[in-house]
Parts: structure tokens; sequence; C-alpha cells
């Protein structure tokens, strides 16, 4: 699924339009919208005659498009009543909504909310600016605390449409009705959580002259583009890893980055880590071999902490000229410039070092920040956490892997992350398709056992999960 930003909606809709603004368009959005509410009224209260919505209206087209819904609905004998919350409303969509048999209600007016089916919130498109005055936000609570489901216009108001953060009061739907193409916000937490399940309502817009902002993976383009090995294909063929990760000090990360990298389907593993590791990977996982020799991706950095030679280390790697992942500790010994065939994966913390800014910049602009670290590095970029973008050099477009439950992050997930990611480096698949497939498949497989395992058990659980898309002739 693709995501386009305002700037480029603007564009969009400005060709499909042509000079004028007939209200084409608009006409669409609406029809789309008022079916949306239409079915939302038969799932919940089994009617449409008879049943009762309200449309929050604010000063713009997002407006226009709720109330010319309302009329479309009003017609089918829907009781609608629409408020106006913010400015003046659409005028037309107004004059429609009340030749259709709709009410015009002032906000004095509104009592026992809970006695509404349905509101629409038609408060703030695309031209929003994120937040809501304390009002509007008093209304959207009193609306939730009657239980009265949302379907949202477009975006959910007070949600950044171009970053997906909420920095304010927001609405939070139950469905979003969006049109023409999907907006950043609808995929990018927190908005996303805000934005229920996302209908999209084709209005004629032509994307093929933009490059999508953001390109966002499920389950089913994960499972087709795996790289499945052939018949004929040897430990060779399905990549070798070598694994230099973990430390005295934190010998875990070296086992379960090594867990992640058998599991996610190396021909081989070199384990290159900390003596202190080897007894419980070669109890554990007696496939692994302990001598330095071929491998075709490096897995760096995991569990390092302070490394006298890793600055060696790492740029030894990068002179191999075969790819690799360099994580956590080992972000710090990185050369100036790297390979856009390496991968970093930091986390929102790591990445904000790397950058030399707030945690909170990352974590508020992360496509932003995750483009950055693609500027500063050469290299590809994986941000991990709740919602874990990839961006590279060469496209603006960064891909969104497959979110995963909540339990996911936890202390050792990155080091398996690395690992899974690096088995895909080593089957010959560039950088950032390792990443998103890595990190997708751990969501996959842990939305599909969503107990809070720890990491080199969810590890082995995603095997399990390539297995069963094996089965079901996903390859
Ligand atoms: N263009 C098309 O062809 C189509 C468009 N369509 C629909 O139009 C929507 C976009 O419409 P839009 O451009 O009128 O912007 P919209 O979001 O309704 O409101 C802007 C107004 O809100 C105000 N305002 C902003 N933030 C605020 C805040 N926090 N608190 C208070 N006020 C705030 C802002 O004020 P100002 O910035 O001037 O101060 C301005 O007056 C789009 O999402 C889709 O639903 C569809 O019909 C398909 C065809
Ligand atoms: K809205």
């Amino acid at each position: 699924m693709q995501a386009f930003t305002v700037e480029q909606v603007r564009r969009m809709e400005r060709a499909a339009m042509g000079p004028e603004d007939d209200g084409t368009l608009m006409q669409r959005a609406a029809a789309g919208l008022a079916a949306v509410v239409v079915e939302a009224l038969r799932t919940r209260v089994d009617r449409v005659y008879g049943a009762r919505v309200l449309v929050l209206v604010g000063p713009g087209n997002n407006g226009g498009d709720a109330l010319w819904a309302g009329a479309r609905l009003a017609r089918r004998g829907v009781r609608v009543d629409a408020v106006g919350v913010l400015g003046t409303p659409h005028a037309e969509g107004l004059a429609a909504l009340l030749a259709a048999g709709g009410r015009r209600l002032e906000r004095a007016q509104l009592s026992a909310l809970g006695a509404y089916d349905l509101a629409l919130d038609g408060i703030l498109g695309i031209g929003g600016r994120p937040g809501l005055p304390d009002d509007v936000a008093d209304l959207v609570d009193r609306l939730a605390d009657a239980d009265v489901p949302v379907v949202a216009v477009d975006l959910p108001s007070g949600v950044a449409a171009d970053t997906g953060a909420v920095p304010g009061a927001a609405v939070t739907a139950a469905v979003t009705v969006t049109f023409g193409v999907v907006k950043v916000g609808h995929l990018l937490e927190p908005a996303r959580s805000r934005t229920g399940r996302l209908v999209l309502v084709d209005i004629g817009l032509d994307t093929s002259a933009e490059e999508p902002e953001l390109d966002a993976w499920d389950a089913a383009r994960v499972a087709a583009a795996w790289p499945w090995p052939a018949p004929q294909s040897d430990k060779y063929a399905k990549g070798v890893v070598g694994v230099d990760c973990g430390s005295e000090t934190y010998p875990g990360a070296g086992i379960m980055a090594t867990y992640g990298a058998v599991h996610g389907g190396a021909g081989m593993v070199r384990f290159l880590g900390p003596e202190s590791a080897q007894t419980v990977i070669t109890t554990n996982l007696p496939d692994v071999v302990f001598a330095p020799g071929r491998v075709q991706a490096h897995l760096l950095g995991s569990g390092w902490g302070d490394r006298a030679d890793g600055t060696q280390a790492v740029a030894d790697a990068v002179a191999s000229e075969v790819p690799g992942v360099l994580d956590a500790d080992g972000l710090r010994y990185r050369p100036e410039t790297m390979p856009g065939t390496w991968l970093l994966t930091p986390h929102a913390g790591e990445l904000a070092r790397l950058l030399g800014v707030e945690r909170s910049e990352v974590e508020d602009d992360p496509l932003a920040a995750v483009r950055a670290g693609v500027g500063r590095t050469g290299a590809t970029v994986l941000l991990k956490g709740a919602t874990q973008l990839v961006a590279r050099p060469g496209t603006r477009t960064v891909e969104l892997a497959v979110p995963g439950p909540a339990w996911t992050g936890r202390a050792g997930s990155g080091d398996t992350l690395g690992g899974l990611c690096a088995a895909v480096l080593a089957a010959g698949r560039p950088a950032h398709e390792a990443a998103v497939l890595g990190a997708s498949l751990q969501a996959v497989t842990a939305a599909a056992h969503p107990g809070p395992l720890p990491p080199h058990a969810l590890a082995e659980r995603c095997a399990d999960q390539l297995g069963a898309w094996w089965q079901e002739g996903r390859r």
C-alpha cells in the first residue's frame, strides 16, 4: 500500500480537477463516505432508515464532504444533525443537507449524545494543523464517553497528516474513510491507532506522476518476496552469515543474534563473538560453526558495549566488500560513510545519537529522521520500534514493515531482528529488502504467537512461520 503527502495529494487533486473545481471530486468523496456510513449503521444498529447520525463540521472542504454525505444519508431516511464546531460550514454542503431534511443544531442544543448511533468527523482534513481547540476536544471526549463510534472523514481530526504525530487532542475513529490515496498519517503511529479501519474511496486521482512517500508491506507480500531456496540451493546459495555480536559483558546478544540468523534460514552461521557465548550456542544450535571463513553477510555490533577494536572491526568488515548489518553499539564505531549495501538498525535513541538530535525529534517525525540517517551515513537504515521504517539511498520512498504487537519490542528483540535481516542479506537480497523482510517476519510471527515470548523463542517461531508459508505454497 502506498501513501502520499498532503502536497502530493493537492497536486493530484489539481490535475484531476482541471482549471475549475466543479465539485465532482467532492461528490465522489461524499458518495463513497455515505456508502460506508450506511454499512456501518447496518452493522451497528441493523437499520438505516430512522438511524441517528451527528455530523461534526469544521470550516473547510472536509466539513463539505461530511455535509454532502449527510445529505445523501438524509435522503435515505437517516436522521442527520449537523453542528458547526469550527469556523463557518461549507455553504453548499449545508444547504444540501437542509434541503434533504437534515437539521442544523447549535452546540448548546446538543444533549444526550448517546442517542446518536454514529458520528461523522468532518472537522479537519488535509488542511488541518495538528491538535483541536479545547472546546472541540471536549465535545469529542463526550462522544467517546457516550460510546458513539466515529467515522472520520479523510483523517481523524487533530492528527498530523504527513508525519503521523498526535501532539494534541485528536479524534479516535472506528473507521476512517479516505479519498483518492492513503495519507502518511494513516500508517504511522500514533495517528495509525486513531485511524481505526481504513477505507479508501477512489475519486479518480492519478498517482503515476508521484513517487510515494511511504510503501507499506503486508504479510502476503512478505511471503511472496522471501528468498525461498531452490531445490538445488546449497548452503552458499542460501547464504553464510558471520555473527560478530555480544561481548563478555553481554554474551546474550551474540546468542540471540545467532538465533535470528539460524531461524531466518541462513545456509550456515559462523559465530565470531565471545567465547563465553559459545557453549550456549553449541548446545542449542549445534549447526553453528566457530571458525572464521567465507561469509556472505556480516552481522556486527549487538551487545558489544565498549569495544577497543570496534572501529577496526567495522572498517575491516566494510572493506571486505561483503554486505552487512550494523546494530546497536556497533553504530558508534561506524566509518563516516558506508555503502548502501550495509544496513544500520538503530532504534529511535540510537538514530537520535547518530544524527545529533533529541530522541523526541526522531519520534515526532520518524520518516524525516530515517531519511536523514541515510543522508548522514550513506547506508540503508531500518528504524526499529513500534513502526519500523526502512530508507535507502537513491529513492525518497520509505518502506514500512508489517507492524507487530506491542510485546515484540523487548530486550534482545533487536538482536534477533539483526540476525533475521542478515540471513536475508546473505541470500543475496539488497539491504532494504533484508530489512523489510526481517522486521516483517518477526512482526507476523509475534502476531501469530501474541504471548510475551522471549526473543530467542520468538526467533524459533519465525522458522515455523516460514515453514507455514512454505506449506501454504506462498513461495
Ligand atoms: N481538494 C479537493 O479537491 C478535495 C478535497 N476533499 C476534502 O477536502 C479536505 C481538505 O479541505 P481543506 O483544504 O478545505 O482543508 P480542511 O482540512 O477541511 O480545513 C482547513 C480549514 O481548517 C482550519 N484549520 C486548520 N487547522 C485548524 C486547527 N487545528 N484548529 C482550527 N482551525 C484549523 C483552516 O484555517 P487556516 O489554516 O486558514 O487558519 C482552514 O480554514 C480533504 O481532507 C478532503 O476531506 C475531498 O472532497 C476530495 C476533493
Ligand atoms: K476529519
